[in-house]
């Protein structure tokens, strides 16, 4: 079994770059299957377990995809199979972004029904609305999620009634190759969108509004690939910020963007943070001591949910009572049992968790419930005291790349190990970083 280790006290300093963003690129490669014509060459793209199941999914339906270090060549302009089976949407529910694009394209597709998952019931049923409001027959059956349009898709206007990221991108993709123009209302404002709307803007879309909550979109006769370079990860960015504050550092994280991450870096600046603007990226100090504060998830540009844990472990250590509150997702608590295994003091109220601190963390053997969470104990760890094992890191695996060997380049006592079942616990931990 795999193992991130890490032993806690070591302050962080130095340079680290954020990759491509993890949620833009994912949209992007299942837009590329949208061109009849050319080929897309994507730069930016990071090395993520997830972007190797977005490129399976598509190779499968007979694209031609080809990695080259951080560049992704795709020539889609073959015929292309229309169905996305569920061993891929188990691995991850972002293939049900192929739908959008395949629909647009052939008036045809068929998906495996995604179901919840560790974070919460995420139905799909914006999306569904969106490509019914076109035109398309969607029929949910035997697991599968069927759409069929007769002739091409025409374009629509679409109220969303929740600000859904993936219903806003998938609806934009088949609107892009529809008939007449599309007007998307209440849609989420992530800049992850906005990097999809560029992209599809270079393949000879027109898109106009997305990052706002009305997108326009008049349909096209035809796609063609385009080169275009995915924007840097603000949530990984995020973490390294976490990473950077919780230990009293001093970091540079490269790429990460002040207005990408507005509500993070308010907040940390609440908590008695340093985050100044450098041309490349934003460098974070920590303070001697942090102090407590709320947040809230919501849709952007409030505070993601995809921060929330790491923020949680940044709480944990700060001096005084800290409220989370989550409205995006029902159910992304589940590290708040982990976390009291280090010696968290933390308790669930309905949407809200409380957060005693300073907790003196503990070290002790952990999994990661979600991608997040899994990155979220690993900053515990950096302060905790003792050695953290986490397991259960495919999670981790689908959203950061080199995660702990990143961290170690800032001067953290950690290293990610397969563990022999033959040896102990504490021979393992001791042999795997006296070599640090
Ligand atoms: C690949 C990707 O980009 N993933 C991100 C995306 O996920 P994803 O696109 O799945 O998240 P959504 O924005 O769709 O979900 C937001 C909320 O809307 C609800 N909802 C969504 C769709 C729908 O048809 N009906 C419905 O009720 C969900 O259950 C959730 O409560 O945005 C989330 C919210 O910022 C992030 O945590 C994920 O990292
Ligand atoms: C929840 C996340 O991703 P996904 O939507 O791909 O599960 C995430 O990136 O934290």
């Amino acid at each position: 079994m795999e193992k991130i280790i890490v032993r806690g006290g070591r302050q962080l300093n130095g340079t680290v770059k954020a990759e491509g963003a993890k949620n833009a690129v994912l949209p992007v490669i299942a837009a590329s299957i949208i061109a009849s014509e050319g080929k897309s060459v994507l730069h930016e793209v990071p090395a993520l377990a997830d972007v190797t199941t977005i490129n399976e999914v598509i190779r499968h339906m007979n694209a031609d995809v080809k990695v080259e270090g951080n560049t992704v060549t795709v020539d889609a302009s073959g015929d292309l199979e229309t169905e996305a089976p569920i061993e891929y949407v188990r691995k991850m529910r972002a293939s049900v972004l192929v739908l959008g694009p395949l629909l647009a394209r052939y008036g045809h597709a068929k998906v495996a029904l995604p179901g919840g998952c560790a974070i919460g019931s995420r139905p799909i049923d914006q999306h569904l609305k969106g490509f019914e409001a076109m035109g398309a027959e969607v029929t949910v059956g035997n697991g599968y999620i069927e759409a069929e349009v007769k002739g091409r898709l025409q374009g629509a206007k679409v109220y969303f009634d929740v600000p859904s990221v993936g219903a806003t991108e998938n609806v934009m993709m088949a609107a892009a190759l529809a008939e007449g123009t599309t007007i998307l209302e209440n849609c989420a404002k992530e800049p992850e969108i906005v990097d999809l709307a560029n992209y599809l803007n270079q393949m000879g879309g027109k898109v106009i509004g997305a990052g706002t909550e009305t997108i326009r979109i008049e349909g096209v006769d035809k796609l063609i690939g385009a080169t275009h370079t995915i924007i840097p990860d603000r949530v990984e960015a995020g973490t390294f910020m976490v990473a950077a504050a919780i230990t009293g550092g001093n970091v540079l994280v490269k790429g990460a963007m002040r207005e990408h991450l507005r509500s993070v870096i308010s907040k940390m600046e609440e908590m008695g943070v340093t985050i100044e603007e450098e041309e490349d990226g934003l460098r974070v100090i920590g303070p001697e001591q942090l102090k407590a504060t709320d947040i809230k998830t919501m849709p952007h540009p409030g505070f993601p949910t995809d921060m929330q844990s790491q923020m949680m472990a940044l709480m944990l250590n700060a001096k005084g009572t800290s409220v989370i509150t989550e409205t995006v997702f029902e159910n992304r608590f589940m590290h708040v049992e982990e976390f009291r295994r280090m010696n968290a003091h933390l308790k669930i109220e309905g949407r809200n968790v409380i957060v005693e601190g300073p907790s003196s963390l503990q070290g002790a053997e952990v999994a990661a419930t979600d991608l997040r969470a899994g990155a979220a104990l690993i900053l515990a760890g950096l302060v905790a005291d003792g050695y953290t094992r986490v397991t259960e890191l495919k999670h981790l695996d689908r959203g950061y790349v080199d995660f702990a060997n990143k961290l170690a380049g800032l001067g953290a006592d950690i290293e990610r190990i397969n563990e022999q079942e033959s040896y102990s616990e504490e021979q393992e931990a001791n042999e795997s970083l006296s070599t640090l």
